[in-house]
């Protein structure tokens, strides 16, 4: 287990500034995920933690002890990091088995053959690759090698453990296997962990943190529900959730209890303790309502006078679910309801919706000013 501390670390590559002042703290244990579209530096990351790369500006303290001072020129090599990386490329040594490949690292830290041989056959069944001790790396799938590389990083059982993409080539059931596994190693041995995705599901079902990148700065570092339920603003808010979340256009008015909000959706009224510290107390402005498709439900009878009368766009069943997009005059809005559910195009329904859940952005800062509780 280790503690990683980032201070303000700058990167660039020649003119271009890839990392922002990143600030970023793994606290022992975190399965910490750097999640964000692509190119906003979250492998840059992981590769000035690793030692790969030199930053030109701020610190990184393992367990308190200091590996990069960029303005004393201090890096330390990433063999005295005492951490392990498993890249998007494999970079499995071919003249070796696999068994080789993965015991070579024991060989090294001087383990019993016994020990080796319990850890390599631990680590091949965790992923699932048992049967393909014996092969080259080039008589393996893409897949296979992936899951290799991992099964090698594992069984040197490091006390931090660095993951770029690492089921990048896998078919979509032994992904959702891999990150049962991934996530169960994590539980049982409590490794630190840095997760590079930039596949949401992956980060919200895996991590107790997620740091969500945009264009080399951090946005918001929170768990994963805290970031669904509030995400900090209207970039994280996209970002996060599938289907979308859904934005609606509404004006909002402030006092000191609070905030009257008008728009498509009828009248609402939030109080101050549901807002955020920085929302304003006076004056008016645009605001965006951020609204989850399952926080919506959909009625085809009024059930309560503050229902919102609204027509079938499409209805789209997909088995465990329907997503049912409606309009409200121009505005649009996508329901998930559980199950399969039928309704016919343009058939007006009544949707319901409980104000307290939606999220409240200012438009012009696009920062959340209403918490969802
Ligand atoms: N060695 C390099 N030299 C110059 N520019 C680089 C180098 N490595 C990365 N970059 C640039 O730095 C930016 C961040 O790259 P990085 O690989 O960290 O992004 P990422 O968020 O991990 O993206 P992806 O999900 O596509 O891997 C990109 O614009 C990339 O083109």
């Amino acid at each position: 287990m280790s503690k990683i501390e980032l201070r303000h670390i700058d990167k660039y590559y020649g003119k271009n500034h890839i990392l922002k002042d990143v600030n970023l703290t793994i606290e022992d244990g975190d399965f910490m995920t750097l999640l964000g579209p692509s190119g906003c530096g979250k492998t840059t990351t992981l590769r000035v933690v690793s030692g790969l790369e030199k930053p030109q500006g701020g610190t990184i303290h393992i367990d308190g002890k200091e590996i990069v001072n960029a303005a004393e020129a201090h890096f330390a090599p990433p063999s005295e990091r005492g951490l392990n990386l498993v890249f998007q490329s494999y970079a499995l040594w071919p003249h070796m088995t696999v068994r080789e490949n993965i015991s070579f690292g024991l060989k090294i830290q001087k383990l019993s053959k016994e020990e080796q041989e319990k850890r390599v056959q631990s680590a091949l069944k965790r992923m699932q690759i048992a049967q393909y001790i014996d092969r080259y790396p080039s008589e393996l799938s893409g897949g296979q090698q992936q899951r290799v590389a991992i099964a090698r990083a594992i069984a040197s059982e490091p006390h931090l453990l660095l993951l770029d993409e690492p089921l990048s080539n896998l078919d979509a059931k032994l992904r959702v296997d891999m990150r049962s596994e991934l996530k169960r190693l994590h539980t049982e041995t409590g490794t630190t962990m840095i997760y590079v995705t930039h596949d949401q599901t992956e980060a919200l079902t895996m991590s107790t943190k997620i740091a969500i990148f945009r264009e080399g700065v951090i946005v918001q570092i929170a768990p994963p529900l805290e970031l669904y339920n509030n995400p900090c603003n209207l970039y994280v808010a996209d970002f996060i959730g599938n289907p979308r979340i859904n934005f609606v256009q509404a004006q909002a008015e402030y006092d000191t209890k609070g905030m009257r909000v008008h728009g498509p959706l009828g009248d609402m009224t939030f109080s101050r303790e549901d807002m955020t510290e920085d929302a304003p107390t006076s004056g008016s402005g645009a605001v965006v309502l951020g609204i989850r498709p399952e926080q919506l439900c959909i009625n085809t009878a009024r059930l309560s006078p503050s229902d919102i009368e609204a027509h079938i766009y499409t209805s789209m069943p997909a088995g465990s679910e329907t997503l049912i997009t409606v309009k409200k005059d121009d505005t649009t809005m996508v329901i998930k309801a559980l199950g399969i559910t039928h309704y016919n195009p343009d058939q007006t329904v009544y949707v319901a919706l409980d104000t307290k859940k939606i999220n409240v952005f200012d438009k012009q800062s696009e920062r959340l000013v209403k918490y969802s509780r």
